[in-house]
């Protein structure tokens, strides 16, 4: 495991903002963070880059711990972003990856590239502050990877990123996933973490309610769903034993089941109530799961 966290705990004086917390990392891997606000994400984060010291536990990377300002192999995209308002974009991006002991003409050529990649190239020479809110989001990200970080951590990378913008930075991430990078991300979208990571946690005021690959979670899950297209009114289907929820929808409705075997008995009284267009079963979305984990009052 590359990344490795055991029983971490953290408190601010009597509160506990990160409760025993246990996850590992395989290098290479995209690990998706989710939880609720004040779940504990970000303090985890700042533990595992050595800003804060976790109050028990042990955090490792590659078997060391880490020290954001020793490490030159880590990118980290703060939730508070924090550019230098008045400084150009580019002096700016080759400045930050100077700091991170990259040649200054490498620095140059890799913020080309990556400014050419996420569409900003023409803002090279302007200072940060004359940018938007999402395109200076994007040079804070470039300013996150541009030095080829083995370890990249994203706190909310998609926030504030328009739908073009969000699918540009997927596939960076990707890319950057692929060339061997292990980034861990936090992330309020839960479509972009069953879209990228294989494996997640969900926190729940500084606990782990739910962690493990993408499969596991949904298999852990248990339930299921069947959905049905016909036009008749499928409400008298929600008595069938093993039903659990119905939501009726424009084409039919969507009936949330405890397992497999209660799909087969819905297509049979649906059979009878009249033609079936369309009949499946689903596994539960990442984001019902979470609802149902984290409570809908925190969403
Ligand atoms: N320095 C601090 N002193 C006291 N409490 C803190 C401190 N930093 C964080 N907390 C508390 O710890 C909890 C977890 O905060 P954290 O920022 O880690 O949550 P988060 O999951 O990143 O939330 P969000 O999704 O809103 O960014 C919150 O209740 C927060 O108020």
């Amino acid at each position: 495991m590359a990344l490795k966290l055991e029983h971490v705990t953290k408190k601010f004086g009597s509160f506990t903002a990160v409760e025993d917390l246990t996850l590992s990392v395989n290098e290479g891997q995209m690990y998706g963070f989710l939880g609720a606000n004040g779940a504990g994400k970000t303090t985890t984060f700042r533990m595992i880059l050595g800003l804060l010291d976790p109050t028990e536990g042990d955090i490792t990377w590659k078997g060391n711990r880490l020290t954001y300002h020793t490490s030159h192999s880590v990118g980290y995209l703060p939730e508070e972003r924090g550019l230098y308002p008045k400084m150009k974009v580019e002096e700016q991006l080759i400045y930050l990856a100077k700091l991170r002991n990259m040649q200054k003409n490498d620095a140059k050529i890799a913020a080309a590239r990556w400014m050419e990649r996420f569409d900003v190239s023409h803002y090279a020479s302007k200072k940060v502050e004359e940018l938007s809110k999402g395109n200076q989001q994007k040079i804070q990200v470039i300013s996150s990877l541009l030095h080829n970080p083995s370890l990249l951590i994203l706190d909310e990378p998609f926030s504030g990123l328009d739908p073009v913008n969000v699918e540009l930075l997927k596939e960076a991430i990707i890319d950057v996933a692929k060339e061997g990078a292990t980034i861990v991300f936090s992330s309020h979208r839960m479509d972009h973490v069953e879209e990228l990571c294989e494996n997640l946690s969900i926190m729940h005021h500084g606990k782990t309610v739910v962690s493990g690959s993408l499969k596991e979670v949904k298999r852990g899950f248990g339930k299921q769903n069947v959905q049905l297209k016909m036009e008749q009114d499928l409400s008298s289907l929600l008595h069938t034993p093993g039903v659990l929820q119905f939501k009726p929808t424009k084409e039919g409705g969507i009936f949330q089941i405890s397992d497999e075997k209660v799909g087969d008995d819905l297509l049979k009284k649906a059979i009878e109530l009249g033609p079936v267009r369309h009949f499946s079963i689903e596994e539960p979305s990442l984001q019902e799961i979470f609802i149902e984990k984290v409570g809908k009052q925190h969403v």
